[in-house]
């Protein structure tokens, strides 16, 4: 089931200096930054009450997020939702004709597992399921 929306998920240039125009925006500094080898993105998220934002700059220039700021610059890429249970979302998601971007829950930014689908699927939005990695 989801839950909540987790993160909204952002594509910049420079986490450096968005971090900077975040932290004015939001008038809290960002509570991590973590890279995602996988996912060739370094991320730096804030927290607002129950809301987070994710800043995505891409570590490579294939990575979704250098290829995304190619076609349609800086911007929100994706809205992640919380879930409790990662694979039964995925088997009920991909039983309404969804298309999973991967067969098996990889793991995120954050402590979390993670799977895509595609925006053709959704209107034009990239969604990500999010499930927390419980130690
Ligand atoms: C996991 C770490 C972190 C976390 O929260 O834990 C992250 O969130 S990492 C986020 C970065 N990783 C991903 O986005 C993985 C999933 N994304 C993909 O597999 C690709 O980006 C994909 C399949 C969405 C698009 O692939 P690609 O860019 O190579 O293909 P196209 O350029 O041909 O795009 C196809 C079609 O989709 C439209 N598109 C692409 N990205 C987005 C987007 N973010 N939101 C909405 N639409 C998107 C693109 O414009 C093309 O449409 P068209 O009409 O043909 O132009
Ligand atoms: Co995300």
């Amino acid at each position: 089931m989801l839950t909540n929306v987790e993160h909204i998920g952002i594509a910049v240039k420079s986490i450096a200096a968005s971090n900077e125009l975040f932290t004015k925006l939001l008038n809290v500094s960002p509570y991590k930054s973590e890279a995602v080898e996988s996912e060739g993105v370094t991320t730096s998220f804030f927290r607002v009450n129950q809301t987070k934002i994710e800043l995505l700059e891409a570590t490579n220039p294939d990575s979704p997020i250098a290829r995304f700021i190619e076609k349609k610059g800086e911007g929100i890429h994706h809205l992640a939702f919380e879930v409790d249970d990662i694979l039964a979302e995925m088997e009920r998601l991909q039983g309404e004709g969804f298309t999973l971007l991967n067969e098996t829950p990889r793991r995120g930014a954050d402590n979390k597992l993670v799977c895509f689908l595609h925006p053709k699927g959704t209107n034009g939005v990239l969604v990500e399921l999010c499930q927390e990695i419980k130690e």
